[in-house]
C-alpha cells in the first residue's frame, strides 16, 4: 500500500495573498484526512511565501496521533526572521518524517536532489539527530542517483525520488525512459535496505502509470496538482480520487 500525503503549501499561498486565516489550513488538513489520506506535508521556505513557522506547530499539535507529517526543506538554509530553521523546527513538533531537500534558498520550487557521494558527509549529523528525535529521515534524490548504501549507513530510513522530470516527461507522451529511470533508482534503493517515496508534480493523470511502475512505493506527497484539481472537484473528492489510483 502507498501512503497519500498531502502537501498543503498551495492552501497557505491563497491564505497568505490577502493575509488573514483564510482558507484555513488546519480545516483543509482536517478534510483530507477525514477523505482518507495517510499524511501531512509541509514544506517551509524561509522566505515563508507558503507554510510558515506557526503553521508547521499548529499542524503538528492537529494531527499528532492521527496521520503521519512529513516536513520537507533545506536543512542548511540558515534561519530568518522568526523562521528558525529545518532542524530547529523538527526538534520543536518532532514530525513522524523529515525529508531533506537541497534547495537553495528563493528557489521557486524543489528541482534537484542531492548527490549522496558529495553530500553524505554534511548529512551525516544531521540525520543522526533527526533520528535521535525520533523521526523518520528521507533524502530527496534524482532519478539515476547511486551510492544508496551511503545513506543507508548514515541511518537514513528512505528516499524520496524527485518526479519532476517523469512529470514533464508524461505530459509530453514520452514518458518510458523517466519512468525506467525512477523504476531502476527505486530498485535500488530498495536494495540498499531504503524504503522509497517520490514527489512532485504527480497528478491524477501521471500517478497510476508511475504506481504501477515502482513495485514496493511506500508514500507519495502530492500538493500542487492536487490543490489545483480540489478547485474544480472539492478537496475531499479529490483526495478519493487519489486513494482510488493508489489502491
Ligand atoms: C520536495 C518537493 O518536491 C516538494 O516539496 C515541492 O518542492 C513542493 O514545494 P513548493 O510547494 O515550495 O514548490
Ligand atoms: N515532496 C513533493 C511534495 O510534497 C509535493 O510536490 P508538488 O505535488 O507540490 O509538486
Amino acid at each position: 500500500m502507498t501512503l497519500l500525503s498531502v502537501n498543503l503549501n498551495k492552501i497557505a499561498v491563497l491564505r497568505n495573498s490577502r493575509g488573514g486565516h483564510e482558507p484555513d489550513i488546519c480545516r483543509a488538513a482536517q478534510t483530507c484526512i477525514e477523505a482518507g489520506c495517510g499524511g501531512i506535508t509541509v514544506h517551509p521556505r524561509p522566505d515563508q511565501r507558503h507554510v510558515r513557522p506557526q503553521d508547521v506547530r499548529t499542524l503538528a499539535a492537529m494531527l499528532r496521533g492521527r496521520v503521519e507529517y512529513n516536513i520537507e526543506g533545506n536543512p542548511f538554509a540558515a534561519a530568518r526572521g522568526d523562521y528558525p530553521g529545518l532542524i530547529a523546527l523538527a526538534r520543536e513538533v518532532r514530525p513522524t518524517q523529515v525529508t531533506l531537500v537541497p534547495d537553495s534558498d528563493g528557489q521557486i520550487t524543489s528541482d534537484h536532489g542531492f548527490d549522496l557521494r558529495r553530500d553524505i558527509a554534511q548529512l551525516h549529523p544531521l540525520v543522526s539527530e533527526l533520528c535521535d528525535l525520533g523521526c523518520r529521515v528521507s533524502l530527496f534524490v534524482d532519478a539515476g542517483s547511486r551510492d544508496f548504501e551511503l545513506a543507508a549507513a548514515i541511518g537514513a530510513q528512505r528516499v524520496e525520488i524527485y518526479t519532476g522530470p517523469y512529470a514533464e516527461a508524461f505530459a509530453d507522451g514520452q514518458p518510458a525512459a523517466a519512468l525506467a529511470a525512477c523504476a531502476d533508482t527505486a530498485r535500488r534503493a530498495q536494495q540498499a535496505g531504503l524504503a522509497v517515496n517520490a514527489g512532485h508534480d504527480l497528478s491524477q493523470a501521471n500517478l497510476g502509470t508511475f504506481k504501477a511502475a515502482i513495485p514496493g512505493l511506500a508514500e507519495v506527497s502530492i500538493g500542487h496538482a492536487l490543490i489545483g484539481e480540489a478547485l474544480y472537484e472539492g478537496l475531499a473528492t479529490t483526495v478519493r480520487n487519489y486513494l482510488q489510483i493508489l489502491r
